[in-house]
């Protein structure tokens, strides 16, 4: 089993109609969309070096409250991250014809997309185009999924750590293997500019259905991320060198429900292109990921059953925002913050 096979239970909608987005003079009534929400600008989503001899505890801070954070000193070289962008603008900027003929399918879920998965349970689809690589990674660059995968794992060992527990308690975190069985997968999306940006999505509201999504966005801002209270969405605006962190489903999972997997979402804007590179952080398909025995006792209760990745991306597809709901044993038990008055504290 390998990612690409487990990320083949996100169907692609087979009704879209595929337009070359960059020609969008009048925004489709396929891709309206009404932005709902207030936005926040700027706010305070902490940036986190590595190296910090306290970068555990930040991290934990993160976790609990944002579910998200930003972090400089990973070790993934400039000049890859940039050959990556270079390589990503000039696919994108192909002819049509030549996209659609690298587009995905239900067979092989490398390719081109457009309006696919998440969003074919929604109303309209977003305004992107997206390259999903799995473990042909390399197609972009040879030594570049080596040295993505070591610094994962590194951010891995200290998210882990931040929750008390090592990477030894967690055997499938550093299992060696081929690319194909460690659920790694690349994705790069395209925001082409939008004549009508306040009536338009770039990628709809949702959870990433990872363990944590590694991602660089250019210097242009558009990815939003809905507040922990619920009031509304902060812009995280791009740091230079820095990779957005965004704590997946299962890491909500493994945490007992203790870290949060954030609601984003992206915007377009009327100007500038858009690209991000998303670096998706899974484990090996086939492992059962449950909550971490070292954060469960009688006082807290496992709140979600043993699942692997593959069968919760089907359920993801089926239940969409309710998928973690499907899985939750909290019948009755005390909702996981009401003993936990002590969130938003390092401690
Ligand atoms: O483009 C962005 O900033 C968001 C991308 C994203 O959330 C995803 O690919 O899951
Ligand atoms: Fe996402």
């Amino acid at each position: 089993m390998s990612s690409s096979d487990a990320f083949r239970a996100h169907p692609l909608n087979l009704n879209h109609k595929v337009i070359d987005l960059s020609l969008v003079k009048i925004l489709p009534d396929s891709h309206a969309w009404t932005l709902e929400g207030d936005i926040f600008n700027p706010e305070s989503i902490p940036i986190i070096n590595m190296n910090d001899e306290n970068a555990m505890e930040l991290m934990r801070f993160a976790c609990k409250t944002w579910g998200v954070f930003q972090v400089v000193n990973h070790n993934v070289p400039k000049n890859l991250v940039d050959e990556v962008e270079l390589q990503g603008e000039r696919l994108f900027s192909l002819p049509m014809d030549r996209k659609l003929m690298a587009e995905r399918t239900l067979n092989d879920m490398s390719g081109m997309g457009w309006c696919v998965s998440l969003l074919s349970l929604q109303r309209a689809c977003g305004l992107r185009a997206s390259l999903f690589l799995d473990h042909r990674l390399n197609m972009l660059s040879s030594c570049g999924p080596m040295t993505t995968i070591s610094s994962a794992r590194r951010l891995m060992g200290l998210i882990l750590g931040s929750l008390g527990v090592t990477e030894d308690d967690v055997k499938w975190v550093g299992s060696e293997g081929e690319l194909e069985e460690r659920g790694a997968a690349l994705q790069l999306n395209s925001y082409p500019p939008c004549p009508d940006p306040d009536r338009a999505i770039g990628m709809a509201a949702h959870t990433d259905s990872t363990i944590l999504n590694i991602l660089h966005q250019s210097n242009t801002n558009g990815l939003q991320v809905f507040r922990g209270d619920g009031t509304g969405w902060i812009t995280l605006q791009p740091h230079p060198g820095a990779f957005v962190i965004l704590l997946g489903d299962l890491m909500h999972i493994l945490s007992n429900g203790l870290y949060l997997n954030p609601i984003h979402r992206a915007i377009v804007n009327q100007t500038r292109h858009r690209l991000s590179i998303v670096y998706l952080h899974g484990p090996p398909p086939s492992v059962k990921i449950g909550p971490l025995p070292q954060l469960v006792d009688s006082n807290h209760p496992p709140l979600y059953r043993p699942i692997t990745w593959n069968e919760y991306l089907g359920i993801k597809a089926q239940y969409f925002d309710k998928a973690l709901t499907t899985i939750s044993l909290r019948n009755g038990f005390m909702d996981a913050d009401d003993d936990d008055d002590d969130s938003g504290k390092i401690d």
